[in-house]
């Protein structure tokens, strides 16, 4: 089975994914990593030169093309579901995560704004207003994941009985 994880920035898709991964004792895939791995270029690079929308087509493709193991975790970055089809390709494909997070809890987990492009540049109280209202334009998409579980309390094995229990 591959499990796709997914929610906002900072919700803990990418660590959760290797503690899943670790306890399932199968491999980890962080979509993220693998676009910087294929490009040589981070993901802050990869916006500054090819934009947000580059950005969307390469991800799109790197999660409909990688050839995945028949069991595995993925961590998919955080926008990732809501453009294009990619979530209904998620479903069809495999078992959707959403780690849901309040938005102050996320600013908490925010500390490392640098890697991540589109809150390089705001502070505590800005990050806040502009996760309220990106949480709202995302929800729909990141409510459609057949799990949805909350991320705040949540460790690797947690996070395996609820996909065991819901799933
Ligand atoms: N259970 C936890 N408690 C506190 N901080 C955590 C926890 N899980 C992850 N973090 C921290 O939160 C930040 C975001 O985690 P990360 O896995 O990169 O999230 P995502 O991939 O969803 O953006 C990291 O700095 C990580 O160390
Ligand atoms: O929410 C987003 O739009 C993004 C989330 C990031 O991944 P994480 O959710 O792992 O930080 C990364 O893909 C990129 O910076 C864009
Ligand atoms: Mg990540």
């Amino acid at each position: 089975m591959k499990i796709f994880l997914i929610g906002y920035m900072g919700c803990g898709k990418s660590t959760k994914a290797k503690q899943l991964a670790h306890r399932l004792n199968c491999p980890v895939i962080d979509l993220d990593a693998e676009i910087v791995a294929k490009t040589g270029k981070t993901i802050a690079e990869y916006f500054a030169e090819f934009g947000e929308s580059g950005f969307r087509d390469y991800e799109s493709e790197m999660l409909k093309t990688f050839d995945y193991p028949e069991h595995c975790v993925i961590a998919t970055g955080g926008g990732l579901p809501c453009f294009f089809d990619n979530m209904d390709w998620m479903n069809a494909n495999g078992e959707t995560v959403y780690l849901e997070m309040e938005p102050a809890a996320l600013v908490s987990r925010l500390h490392n704004r640098q890697k991540r492009p589109l809150i390089k540049d705001l502070d505590d109280d800005q990050l806040l207003e502009f996760i309220k209202v990106k949480l709202q334009e995302r929800a729909p998409f990141y409510t459609k994941a057949k799990i949805i579980v909350d991320a705040f309390d949540l460790d690797g094995e947690k996070l395996e009985q609820a996909i065991k229990s819901e799933g």
